[in-house]
């Protein structure tokens, strides 16, 4: 095999994230290969969000290594940390569109940020992106405050996606979508992940969620990675927050 596709997309060592006397992070080690999807879960407050941040180069651990494609995100100058980040795709909570942009100039941003495309590349570009989340290219021209929250979500996909990204972390997809849109989005983010090849993190405390979407789950509990393996392969770790989790995926895993 190609050692290229051996090599981890993804590689947290050693990490230590500490606020004031809060420590969240602790000796904390993960690693994400290349075309997997992987959800990362633990408690509230346990440090879920502020890992995705570190990943994405929005802030840097008290101590440790965050490895992307093999380099230090977080010690690098910052032309080439950018060309690495334009690698990264990400979907916030709530979507975090500009609410002053359109669909249209919001899925454009990140393109025109780069500066390398004119405007006819960039439409084409946009109508694509609104293609794959499966939104008709009229939707362009409306503000956020005219979407509803699954059509948000679709948009903010397809802003994280506008760069082509390999890798796409997504913040709590379906926070917020009522079970039906819940579930059509897990759908889309499997098809677009299939057709384009990603490896995907999520965030997640739906447990249907991460049940239809998951081939591996890392379990943060007591500061670290206390688990990372598949969703069976859970029921073996000797953990208290692991155990309880696992009797919920249980129950969904028992019902597919
Ligand atoms: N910028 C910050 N300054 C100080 N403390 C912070 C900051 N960001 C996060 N924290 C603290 O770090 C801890 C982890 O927060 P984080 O949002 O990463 O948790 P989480 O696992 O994503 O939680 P939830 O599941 O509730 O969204 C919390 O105690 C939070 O208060």
């Amino acid at each position: 095999m190609n050692s290229q596709h051996t090599r981890p997309i993804c590689e947290i060592r050693k990490v230590w994230t500490v606020f004031g006397s809060n420590v969240v992070h602790q000796d904390l080690d993960l690693s994400i290969n290349a075309g997997e999807i992987i959800s990362l879960v633990g408690g509230s407050g346990s440090g879920k969000t502020t890992l995705l941040r570190h990943i994405v180069g929005l802030t840097r651990p008290t101590k440790g290594e965050v490895l992307l494609f093999g380099k230090n995100l977080h010690e690098m100058d910052r032309v080439p940390q950018q060309r690495l980040m334009n690698r990264l795709g990400m979907l916030f909570q709530q979507g975090a569109l500009f609410s002053a942009l359109t669909v249209f100039d919001n899925i454009a941003f990140p393109l025109r940020e780069l500066k390398q495309f004119d405007e006819a590349t960039i439409h084409q570009l946009v109508l694509h992106k609104l293609s794959l989340v499966e939104m008709e290219p009229d939707t362009g021209s409306r503000l956020p405050s005219q979407l509803s929250g699954g059509m948000i979500k679709r948009v903010a996909l397809a802003r994280a996606l506008a760069l082509e990204p390999e890798l796409l972390l997504l913040d709590e997809p379906t926070a917020g979508l009522d079970p039906d849109r819940s579930e059509k989005f897990v759908e889309l983010i499997k098809s677009i992940k299939h057709s384009l090849g990603l490896t995907v993190i999520f965030v997640t405390h739906d447990l249907d969620t991460l049940v239809s979407l998951t081939d591996k789950v890392a379990v943060l509990a007591d500061k670290h990675i206390v688990a990372n393996c598949g969703l069976r392969e859970l029921g073996n770790i000797d953990h208290p927050f692991v155990q309880n989790f696992f009797q919920g995926v249980r129950v969904r895993l028992e019902r597919t």
